[in-house]
């Protein structure tokens, strides 16, 4: 079946986590007979195991629909799967950039949530129709009418109209469709002009290499086309391409305001990039469509085979991995302790689990990951600048001139009651208080800038404990500020073991060191002799602590994650002594590498 351009319809579901955003999609496959109610899985956009164990949204799907609507037409939909987390920002854009409108979905009974606005801003960056709709109405906490309140009153988006829905039982939501159909633009682009696709997602395939998911902006892409990658200016032949819906389904051409995937025999992972703009050497365009830039990783860890024969393993999976995401850097590294392995750059904390997590699990591999690390700039005397993501390359105190350390604005959206425990939390994390923000009767929005490493640290589980989990938390950069800043080096039975060195505030250093040492103590095991730990600041030790009795229970304090995270040490800890590395003669497990980061200051 034909359909005209002025019938198609590009959209995305945006939300804050759990308010219903992939049953809400579930259930729109479900109307347009995309699956049948038998073939129908849980959640089927998320396909990863991943990502329906932690029940976060990580990679992008788009999925073409024919929805008939009231009217008695028939319309094309692509519905654009978008991720959720505040580490995705970007993907978010991109795939947003593909779309004209947004489904906003609202939990009747949380209300407007820090995402909801983060997620709101960009769809307004990128010139989108928001469409909000209330969702989980069933329950009886639901309170639509302040919803819808919060909506016009801190968005600014009219709300009156809003659909009432459940997602989970299916109550209205047709009314959504018709309001996409009614209320989002067809795609602008012209099917004669030069050919401009977005490339918003891609992933590998080992039969087909580096499958593109695209939207066609302008022009088309047909089988067999010369195809240019703009920023990385590759040049491919176009093997296959087509839609999902969800199934895999193969055409002929890819025109104006389609979404769907191109298969091009492409075996170079570095040609690849989100955002990037592919053209036809048929019909080249002469420019690349807004927006395309390259992501800069916020924080960095090493990652290290236990085995260190499964290097060149460890090299293809995270090669692999870059496909599907192409904001994952790394490059090898060395380290003393570690033998070999790579420096690997995330764009957050929940990217960089998710990564391990995969790696360990698509690849088999057993992992040692250091403690995360931000990037310091640091000055030298000589006037030049080193970019440190790795504490132990931080060059002697003699050579540098000063420290800059990244801020970021960190926006806490909490009931009113916990908004002292709010500050004195930023406050012990060295943040500046910014302004607090007066949402409604119940709800403030406390705005600080802090240091992003002391949010790698143990900012998230703190949040939670003093906040009972009710704080929802966004965060963004902000920019470098000078800081007091030293290399704190750990040393086991006299040898520095350089993959537990951190960058420590100065005023903070004498009590982290005296912590590490005591929580290390803990995890590491008995070994045949005494061994000595100590903290030192530029060789001078300012704590120190011995190993000889029991091992004791690590779970107790160490790494402070949330329950999965728990869980997840404790897995790896019933694994026991296959995750040790020996280092020097010390066998120390990979929880010591993550107790650096759990330190109470109190
Ligand atoms: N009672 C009720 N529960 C719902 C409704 N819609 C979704 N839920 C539940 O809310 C939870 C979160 O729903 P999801 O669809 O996974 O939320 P999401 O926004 O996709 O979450 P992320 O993928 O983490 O961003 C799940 O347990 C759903 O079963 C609804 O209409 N009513």
């Amino acid at each position: 079946m034909k359909i005209d351009q002025s019938h198609i319809r590009n959209f995305s579901i945006i939300a804050h986590i759990d308010h219903g955003k992939s049953t809400l999609a579930d259930r729109i496959l479900q109307l347009t007979g995309a699956v049948s109610d038998r073939e129908m899985k849980e959640q089927l956009l998320d396909s990863m195991d991943l990502e329906r164990e932690r029940g976060i949204t990580i990679k992008l799907n788009a999925v073409q629909l024919t929805y008939t609507a009231k009217n008695g037409e028939t319309y094309l939909l692509h519905l654009i799967d978008t991720p959720g987390h505040v580490d995705f920002t970007y993907e978010v854009s991109r795939s947003l950039a593909a779309c004209e409108g947004a489904v906003l979905v609202v939990d009747a009974a949380q209300g407007v949530e820090a995402q909801t606005l983060a997620n709101v801003f960009l769809a307004l960056d990128n010139d989108l129709e928001i469409l909000p709709v209330i969702n989980k109405i069933d329950l009886p906490s639901a309170d639509p009418q302040r919803v819808i309140q919060e909506i016009e009153d801190i968005i600014g988006l009219p709300a009156d109209e809003a659909p009432l829905i459940s997602a989970k039982t299916g109550l209205n939501v047709i009314d959504v469709l018709e309001d996409v159909v009614k209320n989002v633009p067809a795609p602008r682009g012209d099917v004669s002009h030069p050919t401009q696709a977005l490339i918003f997602d891609s992933l590998y395939d080992s039969y087909r290499g580096v499958i593109v998911f695209v939207c066609v902006k302008e022009g088309k892409i047909s089988v067999g086309d010369q195809i240019k990658f703009m920023a990385s200016h590759a040049i491919y032949e176009v093997v296959e391409l087509g839609v999902r819906n969800p199934k895999e389904v193969k055409k002929d051409s890819l025109v104006t305001g389609e979404v769907g995937w191109i298969a091009a025999s492409i075996k170079s992972i570095q040609d690849v990039h989100v955002g990037d703009t592919i053209t036809t050497l048929s019909q080249p365009a002469q420019t690349q469509l807004p927006g395309y830039r390259r992501l800069n990783p916020m924080v960095y860890c090493g990652l290290y085979p236990v085995d260190n024969a499964r290097y060149k393993d460890l090299r293809e999976a995270l090669e692999k991995m870059k496909l599907s995401d192409s904001s994952l850097i790394f490059e090898p590294e060395t380290s003393q302790a570690l033998g070999f392995g790579f420096r690997c750059g995330f764009l957050g904390l929940l990217h960089m689990d998710v990564i391990e997590e995969r790696l360990e699990r698509e690849f088999d591999l057993e992992l040692i990951a250091t403690a995360p690390s931000v990037v310091y700039h640091c000055y030298l005397t000589d006037g030049s600048m080193l970019e440190i993501d790795n504490p132990a390359s931080l060059p002697g105190p003699q050579k540098i001139d000063h420290i800059e350390e990244p801020y970021v604005k960190a926006s806490i959206m909490t009931p009113h009651e916990y908004v002292g425990p709010i500050m004195e939390l930023c406050q012990s994390k060295r943040g500046e208080y910014m302004d607090i923000e007066y949402i409604d009767d119940l709800r403030r929005n406390v705005i600080y800038m802090i240091p992003l490493s002391e949010i790698v640290y143990d900012f998230f589980d703190k949040l939670k404990s003093c906040t009972k989990g009710y704080a929802s938390f966004d965060y963004e950069f902000d920019d470098y500020r000078t800081s007091k800043l030293t290399r704190m080096d750990i040393m086991l039975n006299g040898d520095v073991v350089d993959a537990l060195s951190t960058i420590v505030h100065k005023d903070f250093a004498y009590n982290r060191g005296r912590i590490i040492c005591e929580k290390l103590k803990e995890i590491i095991p008995k070994q045949m002799f005494e061994v000595p730990i100590q903290a030192a600041l530029q060789g001078k030790v300012i704590a120190r602590t011995n190993i000889k009795a029991m091992r004791k229970n690590v779970l107790a304090k160490c790494y402070g994650g949330d329950i999965s995270r728990k869980k997840k040490l404790l897995e790896k800890q019933k694994e026991g002594k296959k995750r040790m590395k020996a280092v020097g003669s010390v066998e120390i497990p990979q929880e010591a590498f993550m107790a650096i980061l759990s330190v109470d200051d109190d």
